[in-house]
C-alpha cells in the first residue's frame, strides 16, 4: 500500500456537474431547469429537445459522470487518498441540493468542489458557485449547520487534461484515408457564449478581448497543436471555432459556428478536417448532436473527410489530475508551498475567484469565492 495522502483539511470532494435527462419524460422538464430566467427563444428550445430525442431522450452526461466518480475513486483508493466523493447537478437529479444535504448530514465540514467545466465563464464557473450559494441557503433555511465550500482551479491547462486530447487528435488524424491525412485542418472548437459573457470572463483586469474563456482556449488549442506537430512532424493548420449557439439571434455570440467553420475551410480547398472538442469534458449532448451528427452531415454533403477527436471522459490521467489539484489545493490551504502544475503560457489559474470574475448580468449571491457571503 502507498503512503498515506493528506487532504486535510478538506474531508470530501463534490463532482458538480450540469445533469441531463434520462428518458424522454425528462427532456422537457430538464430544460425548463437549464433555461428558467434565461430568455432562450421557444423555437430554440423545441429545436435542442429533439437532439435529446433522437437519442431516445437520454443524455450522455449522467453515465460519463457515473464513469468519472468510479475513476476517481478507482484512482484515490489506488494512491491512499481517502477522500470521499460525492455527486450533484445543477439541472436534474442528483440534484446540488440533495447531495450537498445528504453530505453535511454525513458530518461533511470542508468541501471542495470540481466542477466538470474546465474553463473560466459564467456558464461553466460563476453560475455552478451561484448555485452553490442557493444550495446553502436552503440547508440554512432548514437549520443545518454550513460547510466551508471551496472550488478546485480551472484545469483546462493541467497535463491530466491536455495530454488525453493530444493523443485525440492524433487518433483522428492517423484515422484519416492517407491521402488527405497530412493536409487535414484541426478545428478546435467550444461552447460559443454571448461575446459580452466572453469578454468579462475570469478576473477583471483581464476583462475585453474575449476575456479568458478566449485567451484559455487559444493556449489549450496551440499546446495540442505544437505537441501534434512535433509528434507527427506536420503542421497542421488550426483555428478555435464555436458551436451550439443558444439565445436571440440579435445578441452576438462568439463566432464561427463550426458548420460555417468547415464550409469556409471546405471551399478554400481543405482536403480534411479534425474536430477537437476542447471545450467539453465529456461527450455531452452538445458533441454527439452539434459534432457527430450536423457538422459530421455538413461536411459528409460537401464530401468532406472529417473526424471528431475524443473528450477526457473518466480518463485515467484526468483522475489523476484531479488527485494531484486536491493534494496541491490541501497543502495550499494548510500553508505549505506548493507549486502548481499548468502547460502553456498563462500559467495555474487562481483558487479562489476575485470579486468581479465572471460577473452575472444581474448579481447574485455566489459561494466559493473572494465575494462569497459563506465563509
Ligand atoms: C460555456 C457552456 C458550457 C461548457 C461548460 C460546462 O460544461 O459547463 C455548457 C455546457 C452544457 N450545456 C448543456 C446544455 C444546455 N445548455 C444550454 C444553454 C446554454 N449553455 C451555455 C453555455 C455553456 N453550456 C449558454 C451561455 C447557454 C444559454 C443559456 C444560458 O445562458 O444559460 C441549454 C438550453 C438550450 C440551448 O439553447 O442549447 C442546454 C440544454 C449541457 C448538458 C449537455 C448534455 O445533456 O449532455 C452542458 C454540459
Ligand atoms: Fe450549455
Amino acid at each position: 500500500m502507498p503512503d498515506a495522502l493528506d487532504p486535510t483539511p478538506y474531508d470530501a470532494l463534490l463532482l458538480l456537474s450540469f445533469g441531463g435527462p434520462e428518458g424522454p419524460n425528462d427532456v422537457v422538464p430538464f430544460l425548463e431547469n437549464v433555461t428558467r430566467g434565461r430568455g432562450i427563444p421557444k423555437e430554440r428550445l423545441k429545436e435542442v429537445g429533439q437532439h435529446y430525442f433522437l437519442f431516445g431522450g437520454v443524455s450522455p452526461i449522467n453515465d460519463q459522470n457515473r464513469a468519472l466518480l468510479d475513476a476517481l475513486r478507482k484512482d484515490f483508493a489506488g494512491h491512499g487518498l481517502d477522500i470521499p466523493v460525492h455527486w450533484g447537478n445543477r439541472n436534474w437529479a442528483p440534484y446540488l441540493t440533495d447531495t450537498l444535504r445528504d453530505m453535511v448530514r454525513d458530518g461533511h465540514r470542508r468541501i471542495l468542489v470540481l466542477a466538470t467545466s474546465a474553463y473560466a465563464s459564467y456558464s461553466g464557473c460563476r453560475q455552478y458557485r451561484e448555485n452553490l450559494a442557493d444550495a446553502l441557503a436552503t440547508l440554512e433555511a432548514e437549520g443545518l449547520e454550513l460547510p466551508r465550500i471551496d472550488k478546485l482551479r480551472h484545469y483546462f491547462n493541467h497535463p491530466g487534461f491536455v495530454e488525453p486530447m493530444i493523443d485525440g487528435v492524433l487518433e483522428s488524424l492517423a484515422d484519416l484515408p492517407d491521402d488527405v491525412r497530412d493536409g487535414a485542418h484541426i478545428a478546435f472548437t467550444t461552447h460559443s457564449i454571448p461575446t459580452s459573457a466572453a469578454d468579462t470572463s475570469g478576473p477583471a483586469e483581464g476583462h475585453g478581448d474575449g476575456g479568458a474563456y478566449v485567451r484559455q482556449h487559444l493556449d489549450v488549442a496551440k499546446l495540442i497543436a505544437d505537441a501534434v506537430r512535433e509528434r507527427t512532424g506536420v503542421d497542421h493548420p488550426w483555428q478555435l471555432v464555436y458551436q451550439s449557439r443558444s439565445g436571440a439571434p440579435h445578441i452576438p455570440w462568439l463566432e464561427p459556428d463550426i458548420c460555417d467553420h468547415i464550409e469556409e475551410r471546405h471551399a478554400a480547398g481543405v482536403p480534411a478536417v479534425v474536430m477537437a472538442p476542447i471545450g467539453f469534458v465529456s461527450d455531452h449532448m452538445e458533441v454527439l448532436y452539434d459534432l457527430d451528427t450536423e457538422a459530421t452531415a455538413r461536411a459528409a454533403e460537401l464530401g468532406l473527410p472529417v473526424r471528431r477527436s475524443a473528450t477526457v471522459g473518466a480518463d485515467p490521467r484526468f483522475a489523476a489530475a484531479v488527485r494531484e489539484l486536491i493534494l496541491e489545493r490541501a497543502a495550499t490551504e494548510r500553508g505549505d508551498r506548493v507549486t502548481p502544475c499548468a502547460l502553456g503560457t498563462l500559467g495555474a489559474s487562481h483558487d479562489v475567484c476575485p470579486v468581479g470574475c465572471c460577473p452575472a448580468r444581474a448579481p447574485r449571491p455566489a459561494a466559493a469565492g473572494a465575494d462569497s457571503p459563506y465563509a
